[in-house]
């Protein structure tokens, strides 16, 4: 009987791809998987609703506080306070706590990205990989296509102009070059130019939906090996 592998959702939004976690986890489709834990970078996404409706520990962790007594114009001031963010996001993840191990904390078999909006810098990286935890991101395009944010409207955009005639959605490995990890699933859309953004958007999100389960499944195949 294999043991029963924890999954821990990074969110920063609606929560609409925890939902199809959470969803398929309670239908068996994630096996002996389940969504033990979610971090949001904003106190007011509603995925913080999502998982409390579920009993999903959650909280939230949040770069603001960490920038609360920086002026703007301290760069540096302000490079080093993200840092500390990534490191105590490492330690929250890896150990239970920023300020070090938990007693009885289950630390995760897997990190999902589910619309977690923020740049992950190897001092987060780092700490993770050394207890080789996998971690996933959703990105709505095409491997190579349109990294970073915004990537939907980008997309649909440059099919508006001619310059593409497909988008789609992947679910790839997170590393330090945003959006360059190896996709493990990508599911392709056409462009369709009598096709209003909401409606490019919709299919997107539809098969985001799938995408993350699919993508979450393969994921934890590779953590089974
Ligand atoms: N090191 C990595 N970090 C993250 C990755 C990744 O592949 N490698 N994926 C992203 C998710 N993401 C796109 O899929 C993404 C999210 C946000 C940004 C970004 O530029 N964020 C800005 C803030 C933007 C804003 O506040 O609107 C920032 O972090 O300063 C890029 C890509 C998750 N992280
Ligand atoms: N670059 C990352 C990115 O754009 N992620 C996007 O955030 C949304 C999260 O929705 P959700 O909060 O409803 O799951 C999704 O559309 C996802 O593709």
């Amino acid at each position: 009987m294999s043991r029963e592998l924890n999954i821990l959702v990074l969110i920063s939004g609606s929560g609409s791809n925890l939902q199809a976690l959470i969803d398929a986890s309670a239908k068996g489709l994630l096996g002996h998987a389940r969504i033990h834990r979610v971090i949001s970078s904003l106190a007011d996404a509603y995925g913080l609703t999502r998982a409390a409706n579920h009993q999903i520990p959650s909280q939230v962790h949040r770069l603001k506080e960490y920038y609360a007594s920086i002026p703007k114009e301290d760069k540096e001031g302000r490079k080093a306070a993200r840092e500390q963010f990534n490191t105590d996001l490492a330690n929250i993840v890896v150990h239970g706590s920023k300020h070090g191990s938990v007693a009885d904390y289950v630390r995760p078999d897997l990190v999902v990205c589910a619309g977690w909006m923020l740049i992950l810098s190897p001092a987060f990286l780092n700490v993770v990989a050394e207890v080789n935890l996998p971690i996933i991101n959703l990105h709505p395009a095409l491997p190579g296509a349109f990294d970073g944010t915004h990537a939907i409207d980008r997309a649909w955009q440059a099919g508006q102009d001619g310059l593409i005639t497909e988008g789609g959605v992947m679910i790839h490995k997170v590393i330090v070059e945003v959006d360059r990890g190896e996709p493990l699933l990508v599911k392709k859309l056409d462009l369709r130019k009598d096709e209003t953004l909401e409606q490019y958007e919709e299919r997107v999100h539809s098969t985001e939906h799938v995408a993350i389960v699919e993508g979450t499944k393969l994921a934890l195949d590779e953590v089974k090996l």
